[in-house]
């Protein structure tokens, strides 16, 4: 066992951040984009991250994917199940192979992590294509898909792999407001069946609240956890009903309260740096 493994089977939650920033440039003059970050996320929970543009929530799940390191601190994930891949991204642009039918595509993450094990993962691929609606697409290529099916593709993928974690990067921003209501309705279907971890970026507080067990709220940068909120609402959820409760509303704008102050620094932030550019 390594010592980062040894390290990871001690980590109370499913994945654990310790004091963690990101500096970015060169030593002397470098920017804190980040940080100090503590966090715990237990396993099997739906975690939301929101935080003002720029505070730093990308290079957060970037770190947990291991694509970026941190300059202080430690991340550690308890990998549970040896035959399954640790995490899987899903981002907010839809990352699909134009050369690759959707059914290889879909296939592609599962053969990518040598986890392909014929007629099995083809019932497993074909299950989540099913699921997404895009069975009847199969031998189509993504020049032939919309944005919002290309999105689905890219979540299809990433379930087919079985992640224990799955990252997820605003995956609904590019799309249109119906899609994105029927996205969010179908991801929280597949999560309730699947109850693998998920830590999800957005910027819709009502899309948070109506998916996550848990949000976080960012500062302006460098991006903190300065709220943790608990979400008591039942599930399954449906989209529908949990718009129409008043405790849904109430969880919202709480968090509106918290993150609206954070974007108006934001903004002074961004206005003082176009200053000092303008000097
Ligand atoms: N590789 C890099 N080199 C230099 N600066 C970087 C790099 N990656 C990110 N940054 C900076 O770090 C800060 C945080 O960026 P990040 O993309 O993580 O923010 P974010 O909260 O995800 O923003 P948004 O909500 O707009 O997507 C920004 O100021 C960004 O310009």
């Amino acid at each position: 066992m390594s010592a980062a493994d040894a390290l990871a089977d001690q980590v109370p939650g499913k994945l654990e951040v310790k004091d963690v920033s990101r500096t970015f440039g060169p030593s002397s003059r470098g920017f804190m984009a980040l940080g100090p970050i503590e966090l715990t996320v237990a396993s099997g929970e739906f975690l939301c991250i929101v935080g003002p543009s720029g505070c730093g929530k990308s290079t957060l799940l970037r770190m947990f994917a291991g694509l970026d390191s941190p300059s202080t601190g430690s991340i550690a994930i308890r990998h549970e199940d040896r035959t399954r891949p640790m995490t899987a991204m899903i981002f907010q642009q839809e990352s699909v192979f134009p050369w690759l039918t959707v059914e290889e595509n879909a296939a592609y993450g599962l053969k990518a992590t040598r986890n392909w094990k014929g007629a099995e993962s083809q019932d497993r691929v074909d299950y989540f294509l099913k699921k997404t609606g895009l069975y009847s697409f199969r031998k189509f290529r993504p020049d032939q898909l919309s944005g919002g099916m290309k999105q689905r593709l890219s979540i299809a993928r990433a379930f087919a792999t079985n992640p224990e974690i799955l990252l997820m990067d605003e995956p609904f921003a590019a799309l249109d407001e119906q899609n994105k209501l029927l996205m969010q309705q179908e991801l929280a279907s597949l999560w309730e069946e699947f109850r693998s971890t998920v830590i999800f970026i957005t910027h819709g507080l009502d899309e948070a609240v109506l998916l996550g067990d848990r949000v976080v709220v960012m500062s302006s940068a460098p991006g903190r956890l300065i709220h943790s909120m608990q979400i008591d609402l039942p599930r399954p959820r449906h989209s529908a009903e949990i718009r129409r409760m008043p405790e849904f509303a109430r969880y919202t704008s709480e968090l509106w309260d918290i993150l609206g102050q954070e974007v108006l620094e934001a903004r002074r932030q961004e206005t003082r740096r176009i200053e000092r550019q303008a000097h």
